[in-house]
């Protein structure tokens, strides 16, 4: 078991922007275009292979990067299209002083999960998380659990937008210890379950996500474990609010599947728009009522200026014809 929290890693083989790699076995040519980023079991590359872009992860040993090589080739055999990269490749790099093994994967282009929301508002949280739930029953639906759940972990790719996940690395047969996990995310560290591979497990890692779309910067625990300082951290947030109590119960492990979280998490957003669009409605009758006692105002002020010009009119005739009455008896 991994834990994910403090990865500091000496870099065993470094690739270069245009560096050409062959593998050894099966003499696929790659050529390195920049790196994506590392973690614990090896860097990853975008890389331009014959048949367009791809990413490629390489390792410093081959014990660290075959279960992930096994998950992948699992899921690219059952799964059909999921939220995971498609495996395409895995070979051998051989230098002259070492082997490194690597694998090819499908390259998912998209933007980080936490700075998409940030920018584009908070309502895509919802959205984002319901997307994740369906992906999640799938997955738990063949028997499997993701693990190290988290937002470095998530992309979401464009055109419509959509989450994707990444490292396969933590995917964990149902009833298995957790292969790996990162604190924040777990509900062992946090003192409110197992690590038994479950889909409440993941479920728990969802109401996490939320929270850190709320706390970009995450927290710690502060000694005392437990619901309490969680959910309080969860009532200061704005952007938590709707969600309060599906956020409990992934805490709780309420939910008998990532579906019930799902059609909970999609009430609250109908509701939402719900609400959103009646204020929006009342709103705009406030603004037609405030319009129409504005032009009655207008209309009352005119005829009263209209009466007073009249009145006005009058006298001006009558004085006029008053004159050229004394003036006609004065010629008289
Ligand atoms: N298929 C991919 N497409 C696009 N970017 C990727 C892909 N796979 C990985 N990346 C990028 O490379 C980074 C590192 O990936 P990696 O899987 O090594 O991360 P990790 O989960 O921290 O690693 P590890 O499992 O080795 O500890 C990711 O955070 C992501 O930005």
């Amino acid at each position: 078991m991994k834990m994910r929290d403090s990865i500091s890693k000496k870099q065993e083989c470094k690739l270069f922007p245009n560096q050409r790699i062959i593998g050894r076995w099966h003499r696929h040519p790659y050529r390195i275009v920049r790196e994506l980023g590392y973690g614990a079991t090896g860097t990853v590359y975008l890389a331009e292979s014959e048949s367009g872009p791809v990413a490629l992860k390489i390792a410093r040993d081959s014990m660290s990067i075959t279960s992930e090589v096994n998950v992948m080739r699992h899921f690219s055999k059952v799964q059909g299209p999921s939220l995971g990269p498609c495996f395409y490749d895995v070979d051998d790099y051989l230098t002259k002083d070492a082997v490194f093994p690597f694998y090819v994967m499908e390259y998912i282009q998209g933007e980080s999960f936490l700075p998409f929301i940030r920018d584009r508002g908070a309502e895509w949280m919802g959205v984002l998380v319901v997307q994740l739930l369906n992906e999640l029953y799938r997955l738990h639906q063949i028997g499997w659990v993701f693990g190290d759940l988290k937002p470095e972990n998530l992309l979401v790719a464009d055109s419509p937008y959509r989450v994707r996940w990444l490292d396969v690395g933590g995917m964990t047969r149902h009833g298995r210890s957790i292969k790996e996990y990162t604190e924040f995310f777990d509900r062992g560290y946090w003192g409110l379950g197992s690590r038994k591979a479950e889909p409440g497990y993941d479920l728990f890692s969802v109401s996490m996500l939320m929270i850190n779309c709320a706390y970009p910067a995450r927290f710690e625990k502060n000694g005392t474990p437990g619901i309490g300082h969680l959910m309080g951290k969860v009532r200061q947030k704005q952007l938590l609010a709707p969600y309060e109590a599906v956020i409990l119960n992934g805490f709780q492990g309420k939910y008998q599947s990532a579906l019930a979280m799902r059609t909970e998490m999609l009430n609250i957003i109908q509701d939402n728009s719900f609400n959103r669009k009646n204020k929006m409605n009342r709103a705009g009758s406030a603004k037609v009522a405030t319009n129409r006692r504005a032009y009655r105002k207008n209309v009352t002020t005119a005829k009263e200026k209209h009466r007073w010009t009249g009145v006005y009119e009058t006298m001006l005739i009558g004085t006029f014809l008053l004159i050229l009455y004394i003036l006609y008896l004065f010629g008289q």
